[in-house]
């Protein structure tokens, strides 16, 4: 349950009822009668107030259970995490990104990729286009290519999926960053500092690829030795 509302407004207003809920049983407690009988009142419509709150989410929920279509399933109990599937879907295939990274950064292509570890990217996702595609170092290469309408921004992978492109991330605030890093290795700084996400980032103007890992830069020699630092760190 913990896993499915993390990252999500619920765990909030999950807290917000359970605190209510223990004001009320202290207010019982120490007989304040009439703060009681208001809290009492409020929470005896809780099933009701629930429904309301919850409306969007119960609606969704419901469709999903419903819907004939298999593939959506398949997506939503991956969601659940209750499944794992094959492993060409669960461990990402880092050596597809980095050699992704790499025909970019001889191209001056720019990039910016983070790879969700623990902490769920949910708060950043919605602010790009969510996708559902396994990771191919053909398809990164597209969607960062310079005219594609998908290359602004930060990509999202989870597990072996891009999940989402155009992704505005938190920029660092960190004024020790060296003034030659633009807004591009400002966000990678950021989204790594904010939660346990990895950032690559291949640089439009040098071509060199960056690797970042709770908020600060990771040094490497050769593309295998990032693989390697990547593969470490997924575990
Ligand atoms: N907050 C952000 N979230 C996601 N992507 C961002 C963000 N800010 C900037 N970018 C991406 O970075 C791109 C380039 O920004 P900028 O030139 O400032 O970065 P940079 O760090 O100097 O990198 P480069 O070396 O590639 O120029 C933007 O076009 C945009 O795609």
């Amino acid at each position: 349950m913990y896993k499915l509302v993390k990252g999500t407004a619920a765990i909030n207003i999950f807290i917000g009822i359970v605190m209510i809920y223990l004001v009320w049983k202290l207010t019982q407690f120490l007989a304040m009668e009439m703060l009681s009988s208001v809290l009492g009142e409020f929470i005896g419509v809780g099933m009701f107030a629930l429904i309301v709150v919850f409306q969007q989410e119960i609606r969704k929920f419901l469709l999903m259970i419903g819907s004939t279509n298999f593939g959506r399933r398949r997506k939503f109990l991956r969601q659940l995490k209750f499944i794992r599937d094959t492993p060409e879907d669960s461990v990402t295939d880092v050596g597809a990104i980095v050699r992704a990274c790499q025909k970019m950064g001889d191209t001056f292509t720019g990039a910016l990729i983070v790879i969700k570890r623990n902490t769920a990217l949910d708060f950043v996702k919605n602010t790009g286009d969510e996708l559902d595609i396994l990771v191919k170092t053909p398809i990164i290469e597209s969607i960062f290519y310079k005219n594609s309408p998908l290359h602004d921004g930060a990509m999202i992978i989870e597990d072996n999926r891009i999940v989402a492109t155009r992704v505005i991330l938190p920029v660092s605030n960190d004024r020790d960053i060296p003034l030659r890093f633009g807004l591009r290795h400002r966000a990678a700084i950021g989204i790594t500092e904010k939660t346990d996400g990895l950032a690559i980032i291949v640089s439009e103007e040098t071509g060199q690829i960056s690797y970042i890992k709770n908020g600060e830069f990771v040094i490497f020699k050769t593309p295998e030795e990032l693989i390697e630092k990547i593969k470490k760190d997924l575990q």
